[in-house]
């Protein structure tokens, strides 16, 4: 089947307009992977409609009926793991590999939340009056409005959907239009996992014809995004001033290679950390500030091993790097390396791929950049592609000076082995994320994730515990007889 649908009220329809549009494999735009509903505001409100309706009965439900649809949708993920992997892959371009472990990672996601939703509970408070007793209890939103990227079309979204839906919100999730096949497959689950109809609803579209619709919307009380901050900023202008909003931004994350750290360690926290999901993760690694007394031995290191690196349709075993996921990411990837010319010098890498493996997809060699200024325009700005620039530094102090010197905040990770260089910098780095000697990347479900800075736009965390907050409000209760 290559023709997709809005999920709306519980029923698969076409788009008002009855217009699609195509999502083709960037790894070789030959290849169609599906048609999906081309929606526009009409969608939206009936969306928006549909999820207001199911609301009262679904947080009238007990907790731990809301928890078996999150735990039926999780065994549903699993049991198609593989289909949903591959799939994945063909329509965002990350290596199987990553697919799998992505998928995987979104059944947990749902079973952890399936969990901890069901104990998060209020307070009780000391009274100053014996006939009177006073708590505070926890009360979902409403509807609620999720926007996500192609980036990690499962997990990312999962961990907006779980944590809303188990503490009796109802949903309008809009996937990424270059990722819209994962999320037909989560509204798949969910569905599959008895949800009652209405209480996930799933529009797909371009930005453009559904975005205000939806983020403007009166009903919605809450909007959960990831994104680029161009994004972030709209949304942000766009909803009313009592609509709740959570927003993860983007990145520009350093890795600090001090002089007793482990080379060999570092090169590989630098190469995982910076060239994994081909530089699409929001926690890749973009900066490396290395000691100037370790540089030269650190690059010819990091040179030898990205040698090694195979780059190809993530469909093929052993893969390490997949192509760029859009053309749009392919072009300014590319249009950074340019800039990166005039302003560095390239150490290795950075060419556009051709050739049999490579010339129908948006394949680019990972580059590296040394003698990089923290000023320049490859060490401030986010990048999203396969791109390091190496910063000499002097020692710690200067480290850490050049590491938090950039707008963003959101992981931040250490090579040494140097017990008062850890303790220092987990003091002094203005990230949400900090890794001694592990790569930027990677967080786990039941930890909080969210940035320092122009990271994120609000205090509420994403992932753990924590992510229960945004989707509740505290009622606090005063009870005499
Ligand atoms: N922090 C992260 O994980 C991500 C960051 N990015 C950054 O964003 C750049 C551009 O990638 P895009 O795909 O264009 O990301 P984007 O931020 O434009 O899109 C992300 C999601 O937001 C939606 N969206 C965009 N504008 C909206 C609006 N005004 N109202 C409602 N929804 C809206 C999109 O349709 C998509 O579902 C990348 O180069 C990268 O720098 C992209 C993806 C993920
Ligand atoms: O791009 C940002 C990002 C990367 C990974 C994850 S998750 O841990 O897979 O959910 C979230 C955000």
């Amino acid at each position: 089947m290559t023709e997709y649908r809005n999920f709306i009220a519980g029923e698969w329809c076409a788009a008002a307009s009855g217009q699609s549009f195509e999502r083709r494999n960037p790894a070789d735009e030959r290849e169609l992977v599906g048609r999906f509903a081309a929606s526009d505001a009409r969608d939206v409100q009936a969306a928006i409609s549909s999820a207001s309706a199911a609301f009262p009965a679904w947080r009238a439900l007990a907790p731990a009926k809301r928890a078996q649809v999150l735990t039926r949708a999780a065994a549903w993920l699993d049991a198609h793991a593989a289909d949903l992997a591959r799939d994945l892959t063909r329509e965002m371009g990350k290596p199987l590999a990553l697919a799998q472990d992505e998928i995987a990672r979104t059944a947990q996601t749902f079973r952890f939340y399936a969990v901890e939703g069901q104990t998060h509970t209020g307070e009780t408070f000391p009274s100053d009056d014996p006939d009177m007793v006073v708590y505070s209890q926890r009360e979902p939103l409403g509807v609620v409005a999720v926007i996500s990227p192609w980036n990690f079309p499962a997990s990312i979204p999962a961990r907006k959907i779980a944590p809303a839906l188990i503490t009796g919100n109802t949903v309008v999730f809009k996937p990424s239009s270059d990722a819209p096949l994962t999320g037909v497959h989560l509204a798949e689950a969910l569905a599959a996992g008895g949800a009652p109809a209405g209480v996930l609803n799933l529009v797909t579209g371009r930005a453009g014809d559904v975005g205000s619709a939806l983020t403007a919307a009166p009903e919605v009380r809450a909007v959960t995004f990831t994104g680029s901050t161009a994004a972030g900023e709209q949304i942000h202008r766009s909803v009313a001033f009592t609509t709740r909003t959570q927003m993860e931004l983007g990145g520009k994350n350093p890795l600090i290679v001090m002089e007793d750290a482990d080379l060999d360690q570092a090169v590989d926290l630098a190469v995982k950390g910076g060239f994994s999901l081909t530089g699409q993760a929001c926690t890749g690694t973009s900066r490396i500030l290395v000691v100037k007394q370790v540089r030269a031995a650190f690059v010819e290191k990091l040179l030898a091993r990205m040698a090694k690196l195979k780059i190809a349709n993530g469909l093929q075993a052993g893969v390490d790097l997949g192509p760029l996921a859009t053309r749009k990411q392919y072009e300014t990837v590319l249009r950074y390396l340019e800039i990166g010319k005039q302003e560095a010098k390239l150490a290795a890498g950075g060419r556009a791929l051709t050739g049999p493996d490579h010339e129908h997809g948006f394949f680019v060699e990972p580059a590296v950049f040394t003698d990089v200024s923290p000023h320049a325009r490859i060490a401030q700005e986010e990048i999203f592609g396969p791109v390091l620039a190496v910063i000499d530094v002097d020692g710690y102090q200067d480290a850490i000076a050049k590491a938090n010197d950039t707008p963003y905040g959101l992981s931040a990770a250490i090579a040494t082995r140097n017990p008062r260089y850890v303790h220092d910098f987990c003091r002094d780095i203005q990230s949400g994320t900090v890794k001694v000697n592990r790569t930027t990347t990677g967080n786990l479900t039941n930890a909080p994730f969210g940035g320092y800075k122009a990271s994120s736009s609000s205090g509420f965390r994403e992932s753990g515990r924590v992510g229960l907050d945004f989707f509740t409000q505290t009622k606090t209760v005063y009870r005499a007889f």
